[in-house]
């Protein structure tokens, strides 16, 4: 069974929402259980056989069009009914629990300061890249020296770059050494309406001693306090008795303080009294790398030229990035074709402005390396005997074939001038249709890197 992600169910289920009633929809979809895929089909887990016989009869139509319009080419669903000890059946987007190391005893359920955090934003899930080594850094000193690296520690960056999985990170550090200590998370806007709350029930003074007694506060989106005079008021007196009493405090912001408008000054400037830093967007290798825990992470086995696609059609926002792999994950899984880039492809062309599958060199090269079984290096490099050279021209002329390069960027990415590209072109022009190994590896090549057009149509 193969799982399909929480969040694709959502999108089945929204998509079943807007067809049905209110009523209708709490009483058969809220108990149903999405329990994987199996060989193609969705597999649904119901309470008892009428409910299997009544799915069957009213809504397998519905549910069918649900993944239509998700990608699914030929959807199948079917239902099982699930034992009564069931209910409480692990969703299938949470990965099976490894099974126990002999010898091992297993770590103590997260104690009660972490409540408030998620379990994934961990330091040892986030990857360290270009864009965030220097948050990162920041974040890890501040989990070792509470109150005393830097306080307060502002983090600030766009929407869905790792501000909040940072912060969590600290607070997961920190509970795990101190499990004595209190840790507090909150958004602004859950601050604010927990404010107008207190005021309004007169609970003032509870407010106060709940947010001036942590050891650690973790506020997110702090730009929100923009225009909320008594919110700052009230925010300002926490955050000074929390930094009188050397408690650690971080701050994520979509902007750094100073862009902040409407922030009294004397929130600015505290705001600037420790370490301000930034996250970019990622680039290119630290997408895949983060695709690539992912997929570890769901023990989802996919080759690492589909991450690469996943990873050229989302550039900027990590949580998109992460959407985009489950939809491929879920696309694959409901019409039962193995990963590739053709079907990466497809699966993101409902999402995505459709992309031709950009083909780089570096793609290039790879794919006759492993085609030749020699390391990359090796046909890159000055070796002269026939079986380096024959897949060394074949690499350069696909490289040609198949991307914009010009024959002195294709010989500056081997280390030649480009009268020696432009020899080893006609060289193998000159061979194929003569030679049937060296024509039947080039075609083979050239239908991987163009999107293997024999999955496509499998897809
Ligand atoms: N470097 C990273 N390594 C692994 N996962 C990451 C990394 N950065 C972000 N993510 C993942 O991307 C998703 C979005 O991250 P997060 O919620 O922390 O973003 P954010 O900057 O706080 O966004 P927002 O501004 O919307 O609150 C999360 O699932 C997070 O785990």
């Amino acid at each position: 069974m193969r799982f399909i992600s929480q969040e694709i169910w959502a999108d089945v289920l929204g998509y079943v929402r807007k067809n049905i009633s209110e009523v209708e929809y709490h009483t058969w979809f809220a108990p149903v259980k999405n329990l994987g895929v199996q060989e193609g089909s969705l597999v649904l887990g119901v309470r008892n056989s009428f409910a299997q016989e009544w799915f069957r009869k009213h809504y397998l139509e519905l549910l069918e069009d649900a993944l239509r319009s998700l990608g699914a080419q030929h959807p199948q669903v079917s239902f099982q009914v699930l034992p009564a000890a069931q209910d409480a059946l692990l969703l299938p987007s949470d990965p099976p629990p490894a099974p126990p190391v002999p010898g091992r005893v297993s770590a103590p359920p997260p104690s009660d300061n972490r409540k408030t955090l998620n379990p994934k934003y961990t330091f040892e899930n986030f990857v360290v890249g270009p864009n965030n080594n220097l948050a990162h850094a920041a974040a890890l000193a501040v989990a070792e020296s509470p109150g005393k690296a830097y306080n307060p520690l502002f983090i600030y960056g766009d929407v869905g770059l790792g501000k909040t999985h940072l912060m969590h990170a600290v607070g997961h550090y920190i509970a795990e050494r101190f499990p004595e200590k209190r840790i507090e998370y909150v958004s602004t806007e859950t601050f604010t309406n927990e404010l107008i709350n207190a005021i309004r029930e007169d609970k003032t003074t509870q407010f106060r001693n709940r947010y001036r007694s942590v050891d650690l506060l973790l506020v997110d989106d702090i730009q929100f306090l923009a225009g909320k005079e008594r919110t700052q008021e009230e925010f300002f007196h926490t955050f000074n008795a929390l930094y009188e009493n050397h408690k650690q405090i971080i701050l994520s912001s979509d902007r750094p303080p100073k862009d902040i408008q409407t922030l009294e000054g004397r929130l600015r400037s505290r705001f600037e009294w420790g370490l301000i830093t930034d996250i970019q967007s990622p680039e290119f290798e630290t997408r895949v790398a983060i695709l690539k825990m992912n997929a570890e992470h769901n023990r989802i086995d996919i080759p690492q030229e589909v991450l690469e696609l996943i990873a050229r059609q989302v550039t900027t926002n990590i949580r998109e990035l992460e959407g985009a792999l489950m939809r491929v994950v879920a696309f694959s899984s409901l019409n039962n074709v193995p990963f590739s880039r053709a079907v990466a492809s497809k699966a993101l062309s409902n999402v995505f402005a459709p992309q031709e599958v950009k083909v780089e060199m570096m793609d290039v090269l790879r794919q006759v390396a492993s085609h030749f079984n020699m390391p990359p290096d090796v046909i890159r490099g000055s070796g002269r005997v026939r079986e380096v050279v024959v897949p060394r021209q074949v690499a350069q002329y696909l490289i040609r074939d198949l991307t914009d390069h010009s024959l002195p960027e294709i010989g500056q990415f081997f280390g030649r001038d480009h009268s020696t590209v432009m020899h080893a072109i006609s060289k193998v022009t000159e061979q194929l249709g003569k030679d049937p190994e060296l024509t039947a590896a080039v075609e083979t090549l050239r239908r991987k890197m163009k999107g293997l057009e024999d999955e496509d149509s499998r897809a």
